[in-house]
């Protein structure tokens, strides 16, 4: 893994984005899905799970039988004709994910999406759909997992709105059936503004964090891949502790090491549960960071352009965290 490189690739990442509109705007990549699916079993490891978490939740609320898990689970769902296998792997090679993809093999529709579309994940997939985030030479997955959520809510488009076919407007931010391609384009320029304004916020965000008992990301449910993408950053890159946690959950799990600990977080907001947390930070002297929304009592806030529209912070906000961690990873930690 190269830290120079990783930067490069979050900085491509709004040319990788509007490459992935184009795409969905010559057709639905999830055509070839046959009718009649009763189920659907999202299966990937790391962040290729985050995503898949999220996605499931989505689809659960629009009335279908998903489920995402790690593929590395002995005990699933059997295989059954009815069922999508949906397998996410950005490299193709993940050992869980291809061994879970085994059982399915032939007995349910399985469905690959991956960033490369030679690989191991692909054999005897039933259809295969390019991630097309371009290489991603610093090692990292970074516009692969922005890719896959939003390959994702266009799976989830394509099963749950009749009709959909890709760019059927209408659907509400936070469900299913919005206009992907747009979406996307939003969400470029969301990504762009952060990396164009970086010289306001990096450093001070950066310097907010930086303490000496690792990092804590806290988001909503129906974000849980942005906080637990982020803590992944900082393991992977600068190698610091850090761990996620759900935001209602907080108050059960984190809030026990705020006593002892000099905590530092990062807050995405937008749960009913946001006050709740802040109370407890306030009153343990803990440092958040809140990404995408203005939040009392956060000692600084970062905003960016569409934050206001939670499916482009879904896509867009991990790229707080990746910059930091990008940041301290060249500074050699
Ligand atoms: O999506 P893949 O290629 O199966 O990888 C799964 C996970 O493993 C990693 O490649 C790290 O080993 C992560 O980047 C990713 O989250």
């Amino acid at each position: 893994m190269i830290p120079e490189l990783y930067l490069a690739d979050l900085e491509a990442k709004p040319a990788a984005l509007a490459d992935l509109a184009d795409a969905l705007e010559g057709g639905d990549p999830f055509a070839g899905i046959p009718s009649g699916i009763r189920r659907v079993l999202l299966l990937g490891m790391g962040s290729s799970r985050y995503a898949a978490r999220v996605a499931a939740l989505r689809l659960r609320a629009a009335g279908t039988d998903a489920v995402a898990e790690y593929a590395s689970a002995a005990l699933s769902y059997p295989p059954d004709p009815e069922t999508l296998v949906v397998a996410v792997s950005a490299t193709g090679g993940s050992r869980e994910t291809l061994d879970a993809v085994a059982r399915h093999r032939g007995r349910s529709f399985v469905l690959a999406i991956t960033n490369n579309p030679g690989s191991a994940v692909t054999e005897g997939a039933d259809l295969v759909v390019p991630m097309l985030a371009g290489e991603e030479r610093g090692g990292v997955s970074c516009r692969t997992f922005q890719h896959t959520l939003a390959l994702l809510l266009a799976l989830g488009g394509h099963l749950t709105v009749p009709g959909w076919g890709g760019r059927v407007s209408g659907g509400e931010p936070g469900g299913l059936g919005r206009d992907v391609p747009e979406l996307l384009r939003r969400t470029a320029e969301a990504t762009a503004d952060l990396l164009d304004r970086r010289d306001e916020w990096l450093e001070p965000a950066a310097a907010l964090l930086d303490g000496p008992h690792g990092v804590y990301t806290i988001a909503p449910v129906e974000h849980l891949s942005s906080a637990e993408q982020s803590a992944l950053m900082f393991r992977e890159g600068p190698r610091r502790a850090a761990d996620a946690c759900e935001t209602g959950d907080w108050a059960h799990v984190d809030v026990y090491l705020t006593k002892t600990l000099d905590y530092r977080a990062i807050l995405f907001p937008g749960s009913r549960y946001d006050e709740q947390a802040m109370d407890w930070i306030g009153q343990r002297g803990s440092t958040v960071l809140a990404v995408g929304g203005d939040l009392p009592g956060a000692r600084a806030c970062v905003r960016y352009r569409h934050d206001d529209d939670p499916d482009v912070a879904l896509l867009t906000e991990t790229l707080v965290a990746e910059l930091v961690a990008a940041r301290w990873w060249l500074a050699g930690n």
